[in-house]
């Protein structure tokens, strides 16, 4: 059942306009972001492929929309509140904790989502699997003391 209510854009310009031209193309466009990626000592700008999280505000009841890498394994995903290695979590990750149902949009589609946070054997699983998608995590873990926490999204 997808979330209802007002929609409040976030405070940060970079993350309403990718939020925007996603939605407005019909997950056509901005549904990537571009980065220098390292891996194995290359260096190169790679467009990441990312996923727009919808979550109720916690305070607000506000529908929040937050872009987010894309860490998908077999209808599953996972979201990383990284926050750039920031040492406060993500507000969306609050949203996310105090209220499961979410909605997740992978280009062209949208699903309604459960999310719960993983710790532990599955946590390891699917911080390797968003360490692929974007190693930028491993440098943003290694640069704060905030056990940066993963979620993982499955069909509601
Ligand atoms: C700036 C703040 O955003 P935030 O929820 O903390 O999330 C910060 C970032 O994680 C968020 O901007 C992400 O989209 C950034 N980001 C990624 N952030 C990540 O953490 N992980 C990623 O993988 C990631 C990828 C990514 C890709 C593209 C892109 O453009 C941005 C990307 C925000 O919007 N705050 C709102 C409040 C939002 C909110 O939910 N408020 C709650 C109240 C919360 C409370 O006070 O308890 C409510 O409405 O009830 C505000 O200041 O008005």
């Amino acid at each position: 059942m997808p979330l209802n209510g007002e929609y409040e854009p976030s405070t940060a310009q970079f993350v309403r306009d990718q939020v925007e031209l996603y939605e407005s193309s019909g997950g056509t466009q901005g549904t990537t972001l571009g980065v220098l990626v390292t891996r194995e000592e290359d260096e190169e700008l790679e467009d990441v492929p990312v996923v727009i999280l919808t979550t109720l505000g916690a305070k607000s009841g506000k529908i929040r929309k937050s872009p987010l890498i894309r860490v998908e394994h077999d209808g599953s995903y996972a979201v990383v509140a990284s926050a750039g290695g920031a040492p406060k979590h993500p507000v969306w990750y609050h949203n996310a904790v105090a209220d499961p149902r979410v909605e997740l949009q992978d280009g062209p589609v949208r699903r309604d989502m459960l999310a719960r946070e993983v710790t532990g054997d599955e946590k390891a699983l699917w911080w390797a699997r968003a360490v692929e998608a974007f190693p930028d995590y491993a440098e943003y873990q290694k640069n704060t003391d905030r056990e940066i926490p993963v979620l993982v999204l499955e069909p509601a």
